[in-house]
């Protein structure tokens, strides 16, 4: 019997690539084939042959297939949960305010070192089952709840062991730089940051920094990304989130892949980053649940053709959401992009933020078969409707994983 599943009837079925920039390009009435856990064909409806030899046809009944989530930015490997920490902010102490007292970042740190891997991987293996529920098929995942050896290496083998226990890509970064242990000079602590570095090869596939005032200088970040760069690690940062430092415009000058955050880059780091080709990843439910009110220039990053992605940023400080859809709606919403913007920044932008987008994220033949099918024939109900889940069934690499009658796959 072959391995080739025919997915028909499929009212919208949207694809996302660098020519499709910055939307998605709308196929309707058609057919998806799938062999091998990979995309092989889109046809038309009425070019689907009865007399075809498929394991399995599935008739999808109008409703949209879109390219599954890719969430490129989360922390979800953490112990403890930072509610008391929420409170206070809402009474008007701020996030670096409670950071610089040893809370906050500190507080994850100090529960994380205190969790066994075998805690810290059930807890994230159940945050993942949770996001692909909500539609995501590719993470990133960062260390940087350890700042020391040991922690730091015991949350990137969780990530390790998840990538394979999920059956799902996972990309690894290495973030010791998130924060300076208390009782430790910001100077010695780059130092250990970058004797560390050649130890975390093999472990994590790239190199992360909270370039922020009072946290890491954009002297920090040259050091690190340099050395990072020369042991052949992918370059990611978090930068002018809370401020403006600088960090972006030389990120992307050593060559990042992408800068994160990003509401206070100006006109000068957008340049610098489309001359680069790195992309901007923004996490709309950041700002809302710090209660921030600068938005970064959007506008103007299209307008620059830097490509866009959207991510959750998932973890119990900053943003404790699995859901990526939520970040689709705020992103149109707030920063009023079209719904097609908003879709391709949190699959194809997301998967490029990764260097993965040849790989997933588009929906394309050759891709792996990764994507969701929606319980609307119209994929921008994802930014009109506000709370609701619109994922009916996810496939993974050509295997349904969440929805559906039978139980999930794994
Ligand atoms: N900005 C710094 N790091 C994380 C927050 C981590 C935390 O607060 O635990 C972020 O991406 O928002
Ligand atoms: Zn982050």
């Amino acid at each position: 019997m072959t391995e080739t599943l025919c997915f028909r009837n499929i009212g919208q079925l949207i694809q996302a690539d660098a020519t499709s920039q910055p939307g998605v390009r709308v196929r309707r009435n058609c057919a998806l084939v799938v062999k091998k856990g990979h995309i092989e064909k889109i046809l038309k409806d009425s070019e689907v042959k009865a007399s075809a030899k498929y394991k399995k046809v599935i008739d999808v009944n109008g409703c949209a297939v879109v390219p599954g989530f890719v969430d490129c930015h989360t922390h979800l490997v953490y112990g403890g949960e930072r509610k008391d920490e929420m409170v206070d902010r809402m009474s008007g102490v701020s996030y670096l305010e409670i950071l610089s007292k040893g809370g906050g970042i500190h507080d994850t740190v100090r529960a994380t070192r205190q969790a066994t891997e075998a805690t810290l991987f059930d807890q994230a293996k159940a945050r993942m089952k949770r996001m692909m529920a909500l539609g995501t098929t590719a993470f990133e995942i960062k260390s940087g709840y350890g700042l020391d050896l040991d922690t730091e290496t015991k949350m990137l083998r969780v990530g390790q062991r998840l990538r394979k226990a999920l059956k799902a890509p996972v990309t690894l970064t290495y973030l010791g730089a998130h924060a300076i242990p208390p009782e430790v000079k910001r100077k010695s602590y780059v130092e250990f940051v970058l004797e560390s570095l050649p130890k975390f090869r093999g472990l994590a596939d790239g190199v992360d920094i909270f370039c922020e005032k009072n946290v890491f200088t954009v002297a920090d970040l040259r050091l690190i990304f340099l050395q990072a760069k020369l042991l052949g690690f992918d370059l990611r940062a978090h930068v002018e989130e809370l401020s403006h430092q600088g960090g972006s415009y030389e990120a992307a000058r050593l060559g990042a892949l992408s800068c994160d955050h990003l509401e206070h880059a100006t006109p000068k780091d957008i340049q610098a980053m489309h001359a680069a080709g790195t992309v901007a990843v923004l996490m709309p439910g950041v700002t809302l649940f710090l209660g921030g009110t600068k938005q970064p220039l959007v506008h103007s990053m299209l307008d620059a053709r830097v490509t866009l992605a959207l991510a959750t940023d998932c973890n119990p400080g900053s943003c404790p959401t699995y859901n990526m859809q939520t970040v689709i709606y705020l992103a149109a919403n707030l920063y009023r992009i079209t719904p097609g913007q908003a879709l391709a920044a949190a699959t194809y932008g997301a998967a490029k933020a990764l260097g993965h987008h040849r790989l997933y994220g588009g929906l394309l033949p050759g891709q792996r078969a990764d994507f969701n099918i929606l319980k609307t024939g119209d994929y921008r109900d994802l930014v009109y409707y506000f709370g609701e889940n619109f994922i009916d069934q996810t496939y993974l690499g050509g295997k349904r994983v969440t929805g559906g009658k039978e139980p999930a796959g794994f």
